[in-house]
């Protein structure tokens, strides 16, 4: 764990995802995330049995979590990845991964957790959705085809209730704050299906994970 100055409570990004394969907008989002919240450590937390989806990973969980490894071992500091989700053989439910981290961080720490306006647009689905705020805040990252007025109205109310625009006054829990950053269309189907048809995926993946793709012939 990064080491927070002592005069204050650490301050803990999480980025869950599949990550099948991470890609670069998830590093842009992820650097973002460290910089614009000025956290102390963001983790990158792969779902290991993401049970939302409708098709199952194409990579393995230790494949998805080796790749992640392998982007984040060049990567500027207070980039983490997390092997939690992975190790556990149930369904990847977040609120018990934040549930834990509250454990062990206390209820002092600034959490937060990253998800994409798509997340977002499915939040009501997730299990036991309400307690998420009450685990950590919630930073989005604004995906393009994302419209505020389409949400659930139960997390449309949270969306415009939470919403603070002084920073000063940083939390444990409970906010909302949208990303700063140009949406971005990338996503890891597109690149799948790239890969998939032999097409040049350089420019969109880590250099560590195009090479780790290419060692295991993974996405063909
Ligand atoms: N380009 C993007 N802009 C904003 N959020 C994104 C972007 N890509 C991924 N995310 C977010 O990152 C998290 C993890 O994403 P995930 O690993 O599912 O990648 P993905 O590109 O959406 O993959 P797939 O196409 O397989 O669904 C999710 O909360 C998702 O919304
Ligand atoms: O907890 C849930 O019920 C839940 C439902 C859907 C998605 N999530 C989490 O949201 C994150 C992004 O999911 P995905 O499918 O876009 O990679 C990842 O950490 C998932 O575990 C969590």
């Amino acid at each position: 764990m990064a080491t927070s100055p002592a005069e204050r409570p650490p301050r803990v990004g999480v980025f869950g995802g599949t990550f099948d394969p991470l890609h670069a907008a998830h590093l842009r989002l992820a650097r973002a995330f460290r910089d614009q919240l000025a956290l102390d450590e963001v983790r990158l937390i792969p779902a290991g049995q993401p049970y939302h989806r409708e098709h199952a990973p194409h990579a393995s969980a230790a494949q998805r979590l080796a790749m992640l490894d392998a982007a984040l071992a060049t990567e500027a500091p207070g980039l983490v990845s997390d092997d939690r989700e992975v190790r556990r053989a149930r369904p990847a439910y977040t609120v018990d991964t934040l549930q834990e981290l509250r454990d062990e961080l206390g209820a002092e720490a600034e959490l937060w957790f990253l998800i994409g306006g798509d997340s977002l647009q499915q939040l009501h689905t997730w299990q036991r959705w309400p307690q998420l705020l009450r685990l950590a805040n919630l930073a989005v990252a604004i995906r393009p085809g994302f419209v505020a007025a389409d949400l659930d109205p139960a997390v449309a109310a949270l969306w415009q209730a939470r919403q603070v625009s002084d920073f000063s006054n940083r939390t444990p829990s409970g906010t909302i704050r949208a990303l700063d950053l140009p949406p971005i269309t990338l996503s890891a189907t597109a690149i799948r299906q790239q890969l998939a048809t032999g097409q040049d995926c350089s420019a969109l993946l880590p250099a560590a994970v195009l090479a780790y793709i290419r060692q295991h012939r993974l996405y063909r």
